[in-house]
């Protein structure tokens, strides 16, 4: 398959390395300096705290991009996504997936006419060393779905994936996002805010109360079927990643921008259009936008 993936941030270097194992992957980035480091060097993986044998594959620069790809990758973040998609508007011909994470992407996935667009929910967990190294620390699975047009090419990505590297075709393209979007609303915020790493939030029985009733705005606020569900999937991904600090803890932690309008932001708008209070999700929202503030004003 001609797989393009655009971003060689963190995700999107560790998909081209997966993925151009039996596909013939081109990487296109934001700078051209990046680009030409990944053709000097090739991709390179570190896995285990093993370094994996460097692959070579082709990278240009965004603007380069035709849009003639099979699939297209969009390995960017959310709040970068604007500037892509008017792109993928004028060129895209192939299927395309987006993986970011949140929910605030998905009305904008609305107004591209291409006949397949995808979305995906990223169980991985990976950091970008430098511009052609990325570093596998959380192995997972990537779950997909439809979120317009035919499952096809989906299907053949889960037949033709890698050991390791497997993806999984789910049903309905909403309920995969909000399984991940209640992890991320209650994890997330918490963690950077509190300033500990994932596992404190249920191990801490002080936090932990305010972790429950962070959870049960959420499944308010989204009107959740089967909450006990929800909940237990919440449990296993805290005390799975119990070691780990959240990637919203990292974001303040390093003085960059959060992802914090396509979760929380998502779920405050939610919130009001349905006129239900939820003070915490309220609250939760502004202590990051005000981090990522006093940023700005630095
Ligand atoms: N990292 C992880 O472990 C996980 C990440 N995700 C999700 O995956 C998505 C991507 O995250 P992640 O890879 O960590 O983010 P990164 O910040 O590491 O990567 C984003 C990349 O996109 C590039 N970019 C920005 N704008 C453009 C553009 N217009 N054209 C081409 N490239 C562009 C950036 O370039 P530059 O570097 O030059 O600024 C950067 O390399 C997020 O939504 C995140 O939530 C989900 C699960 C796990
Ligand atoms: C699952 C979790 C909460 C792991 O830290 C994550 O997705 C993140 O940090 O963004």
């Amino acid at each position: 398959m001609k797989i393009g993936i655009i971003g060689g941030g963190s995700i999107g270097l560790l998909f081209s390395y997966y993925l151009s194992l039996d596909n013939n992957v081109s990487v296109y980035t934001r700078t051209r300096e990046q680009a030409e480091l990944i053709n000097e060097h090739g991709l390179h993986l570190i896995k285990g705290g093993i370094e994996q044998d460097p692959l070579q594959v082709t990278a240009a620069p965004i603007k380069e991009w035709k849009g003639n790809d099979d699939l297209t990758v969009v390995a960017v973040k959310q709040y970068q996504l604007g500037g892509v998609i008017s792109v993928i508007k004028d060129k895209a011909k192939g299927s395309i997936l987006f993986l970011q994470n949140g929910y605030g992407h998905i009305k904008l996935l609305s107004e591209l006419e291409t006949a397949e667009v995808y979305v995906g929910s990223v169980e991985h967990g990976a950091v970008r060393m430098n511009g052609f190294t990325v570093q596998h620390n959380g192995l997972g699975v990537t779950r997909t779905a439809v979120f317009k047009g035919e499952d096809d090419l989906l299907r053949e990505l889960s037949t033709i994936a890698p050991s390791g590297f497997p993806f999984i075709l789910e049903p309905d393209f909403k309920e995969m996002l909000i399984k991940k979007l209640v992890v991320n609303s209650v994890i997330n915020p918490l963690t950077a805010i509190l300033k500990v790493k994932n596992g404190e939030l249920i191990h801490n029985p002080f936090y932990f109360e305010i972790f429950k009733q962070m959870f049960d705005e959420c499944a308010n606020v989204l009107d959740l079927p089967n909450r006990e569900q929800y909940f237990e999937i919440l449990m296993t991904v805290c005390e799975k990643t119990a070691n780990n600090h959240s990637s919203m803890y990292k974001d303040i932690e390093n003085g960059r921008q959060t992802e914090i309008d396509a979760i929380l932001g998502y779920l405050l708008e939610l919130s009001s259009s349905k006129n239900i209070k939820a003070p915490l999700i309220h609250n939760y929202y502004h202590c990051i936008k005000g981090k990522e503030h006093e940023r700005e004003g630095a």
